[in-house]
């Protein structure tokens, strides 16, 4: 079982991915992953072999989902990021003026969780607030944790 963890860079993807997979024991697969071939700087595949093979599944980090087929993710999480916030973050990261620039217009016009809910059933695909610190350890952990057991429940039943 995948689920996938988009949205804008910056918006909290690998911080959160990490905090889930050591509470879960899901593999945390980013594009520095050996299961995460990169065919081109922009076109990610997934080793499907290895990733079945991950007993409890897989949480991947990327930004986008409109490469990836469909059939591979069960429940996507699309992060957003208020852009004040955003903009710190990416100046901190030393983002040079037009990365910054297009990276805030991505996240204004909702260009990634559209990519998600164009790409997926709407009904898979969810979005979860990541601004502070609190919205991390008191929400999106759990309400991801929640919705993994429940998509489980409702699929071995
Ligand atoms: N919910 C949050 N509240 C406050 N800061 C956060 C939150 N999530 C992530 N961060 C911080 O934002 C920065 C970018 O997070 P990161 O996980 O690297 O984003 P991404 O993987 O989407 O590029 C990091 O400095 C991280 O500590």
């Amino acid at each position: 079982m995948s689920r996938l963890l988009t949205g804008t860079p910056g918006v909290g993807k690998s911080t959160l991915g990490k905090e889930v997979a050591s509470i879960s024991g899901l593999k945390y697969i980013n594009k520095r992953n050996p299961m995460m071939a990169m065919m081109t700087s922009d076109c990610p595949i997934l080793d499907e072999d290895r990733v079945v093979d991950e007993e409890g599944g897989v949480i991947v980090d990327y930004h986008g989902c409109d490469f990836f087929p469909k059939r591979w993710f069960h429940i996507v999480f699309a992060l957003r990021t208020d852009t004040n916030v955003l903009y710190e973050r990416l100046e901190t990261r030393g983002y040079n003026r037009k990365t910054l620039t297009d990276n805030i217009q991505c996240e204004i016009f909702q260009v990634l969780y559209e990519e998600a809910t164009t790409s997926h059933k709407e009904e898979i695909v969810h979005q979860l607030p990541s601004n502070k610190p609190e919205e991390l350890e008191n929400n999106n952990v759990d309400q991801i944790l929640k919705l993994i057991e429940q998509w489980i429940k409702d699929h071995n039943s």
